[in-house]
């Protein structure tokens, strides 16, 4: 017990603290019975802290354990994104010409009545009401720009009628000062300020006003793949979640647009709780750009910090020297956009220009785009021409044999594929899920995938060896229920909230 822990309700000493979020303490269990109908809604496994060059980010108060729920909630504003065919308005579904019909009160397409009258639809629906002509939409089959503005418009509405949820929306980050000088802020101002002012005729709003908004979205959306199209939701809490090329929590979505956030690894008290807001498969250089060309900063997470990713030498090329077996990389990936930036092989004393190897990436990424998709041979192709050029793990590579591993035996079932090419796929899994494990530990769903080719991989396996009368249906069972398990283990989320016990 600290020294000081002194019990919430009666301030006598308190030997024992709250498992949720290890921040407040109880002399006994009767009292934080009492005290959890308050604490209940601020018990939280993290703090919200905040500095200079982060922001706002969040901190684990307590150790977590892979599939601990983190963060559950509701969004402060969703809204179609910002390129999309019609969608409701109202639950965000793709429209057609049978499936829509226009709002009474403004037009606006919608897929019900219940659509019609949902809340979420307050916004434009009061707006263009006072405007006084109705939208009118009659082409379903292409993005409609009147739809860009939606979700910024129902921000800027917030502010003129819902001042708490406001309040949360404009402390995010927008990053206006980066903004000013890309072409997205001035596309920004063509069709989203000019739209919102000239069709809405909405003068409430200053020019900077809607287009901080704009920022907000740009950096703080998440994109919610319910529906097809996804639609984009901003979070109070999840939103403030800081990046990590190597994060160290997953999200999912509720079927109603929530978020929940839970740990995809051992995180310890003190430790940044993080999402991945890229791609994480993504090349190193790739996933930088990306993040400074959306989201505004340089990453210099532990895994951008280390050129050969844990190891996995992810992003390296191999050296062309003679017999060299080495692999290139840059000092760090921090100097590449160097233009004399060089990458330095890690065997013998040999060097290339970072522009001559990114010239050849680009030109193989150029022939991955080009192939026609789902083709085994293709595939096979590509690695077999490829492998003078990439290191064993690279990132095409890995794309590659992630979709190698899913075609065999699809077509046809894993009963028809030869013993070599059953094997084969086993060992793709396994190497891939080896590098997963190190690279992206948090990422269920691509672990998930591969856990279960290979479990269908195994049992095919061990299939083939009972039929040959080679192996007893013991070691079947066991290889099956090892991988199933594994499988389930990674799929299941816990989703209950309960009083948190007293530890
Ligand atoms: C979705 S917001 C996160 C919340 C934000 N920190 C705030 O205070 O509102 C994303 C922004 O946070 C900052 N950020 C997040 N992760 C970061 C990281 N790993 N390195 C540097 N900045 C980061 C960047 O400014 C980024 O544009």
């Amino acid at each position: 017990m600290a020294e000081d822990s002194k019990c919430e309700i009666c301030q006598k000493p308190a030997p024992q603290k709250c498992s949720g979020c290890h921040t407040v303490h109880y002399c006994s269990k009767e009292h934080q019975k009492v005290a959890w109908k308050s604490h209940r809604k601020v018990c939280k496994p993290f703090m919200i802290c905040e500095d200079e060059f982060l922001g706002r980010y969040l901190v684990a108060t307590k150790p977590l354990k892979p599939g601990d729920v983190v963060i559950k909630e509701d969004p402060l504003i969703w809204g179609p994104s910002q390129i999309t065919v019609p969608v409701c308005l109202g639950c965000g579904v793709a429209l057609s010409n049978k499936t829509a019909r226009p709002c009474q009160k403004c037009g606006w397409p919608m897929c019900s009545e219940i659509c019609q009258n949902s809340p979420s639809h307050i916004p434009e629906c009061s707006y263009t009401t006072n405007r006084g002509d109705k939208v009118s939409i009659k082409n379903f089959n292409i993005p409609h720009p009147s739809y860009q503005c939606i979700t910024v418009l129902r921000c800027l509405y917030q502010k003129q009628f819902l001042s708490n949820v406001w309040n949360k929306i404009q402390l995010l980050e927008s990053h206006c000062k980066e903004r000013k000088l890309t072409s997205s802020y001035q596309q920004d101002k063509r069709q989203i300020v000019e739209f919102i002012k000239r069709f809405f005729k909405i003068d409430t709003f200053s020019e900077e006003e809607i287009l901080k908004v704009c920022g907000i979205v740009m950096i703080n959306a998440h994109e919610v793949p319910l529906n097809e199209p996804p639609h984009i939701a901003i979070y109070e809490t999840t939103s403030m979640l800081e990046h990590s090329c190597r994060a160290n929590c997953a999200k999912s979505f509720t079927s109603k647009g929530g978020v929940l956030v839970s740990a995809g690894t051992h995180i310890e008290k003190g430790e940044h709780l993080s999402i991945c807001y890229t791609d994480p498969l993504w090349g190193t250089p790739n996933r930088r750009h990306h993040l400074w060309e959306t989201k505004f900063f340089w990453c210099n997470c532990s895994r951008c910090s280390d050129s050969t990713e844990f190891g996995t030498y992810f992003s390296a090329v191999r050296c062309q020297e003679k017999d060299c077996k080495g692999y290139l990389l840059p000092k760090s990936f921090q100097e590449d956009s160097d233009l004399n930036a060089r990458w330095y092989c890690d065997v013998c004393p040999s060097s290339t220009s970072s522009v001559i190897v990114h010239e050849t990436l680009d030109n193989i990424g150029r022939q991955l785009n080009s192939m026609p998709k789902g083709i085994l041979n293709v595939c096979r192709v590509f690695l077999r021409e490829n492998e003078k050029y990439l290191s064993p793990n690279h990132y095409y590579f890995t794309d590659v044999k992630f979709a190698l591993c899913q075609l065999i035996g699809q077509d046809s079932g894993l009963q028809t594929v030869s013993d070599e090419e059953v094997e084969f796929k086993a060992k793709l899994c396994r190497q891939l899920i080896d590098m997963m494990k190190i690279l992206i530990p948090a990422e269920p769903r691509v672990l998930g995938i591969l856990l279960f080719e290979l479990h269908a991989a195994i049992s095919e396996i061990g299939r083939r060896k009972v039929e040959a009368g080679l192996g007893g249906p013991d070691d079947l069972q066991d290889a099956l229920m090892v991988s199933v398990f594994k499988f389930l283990w990674i799929c299941l989320e816990k989703q209950n909230s309960f009083v948190p016990k007293l530890k």
